[in-house]
């Protein structure tokens, strides 16, 4: 189990280092375009999930869609005082 913080800077760290075999890695080459259609993609399935399937299954969904958010923020180079300065 990990938090939004941990998780960005795991994730912040394989950019960095680009270890072999990163998902993260390979969707960040994947660039801005590749990222937001995953990012839409997880979207729908959060709201499906939602509507139809069972609470855990809805916060799996919500975990991934979360996860390539962060991703994104990385292919940006958005940092998390960036987005909390919005909330
Ligand atoms: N939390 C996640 C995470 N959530 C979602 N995903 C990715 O998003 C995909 C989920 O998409 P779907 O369930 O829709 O599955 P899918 O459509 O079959 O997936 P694809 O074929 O599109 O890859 C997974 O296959 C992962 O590639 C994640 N990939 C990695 N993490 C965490 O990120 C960290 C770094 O991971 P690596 O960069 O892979 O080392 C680790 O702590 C991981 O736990």
């Amino acid at each position: 189990m990990k938090t939004f913080d941990e998780l960005f800077a795991e994730l912040s760290v394989k950019a960095e280092t680009r270890p072999e075999g990163s998902g993260t890695v390979a969707e960040l080459d994947g660039g801005v375009h590749t990222i937001g259609k995953k990012i839409v993609e997880e979207a729908a399935e959060v709201w499906m999930a939602s509507e139809y399937e069972s609470d855990e299954a809805a916060a799996e969904e919500i975990s991934q869609l979360l996860y390539h958010v962060q991703v994104m923020m990385l292919a940006k180079g958005i940092s998390l005082q960036d987005v909390y300065r919005h909330l």
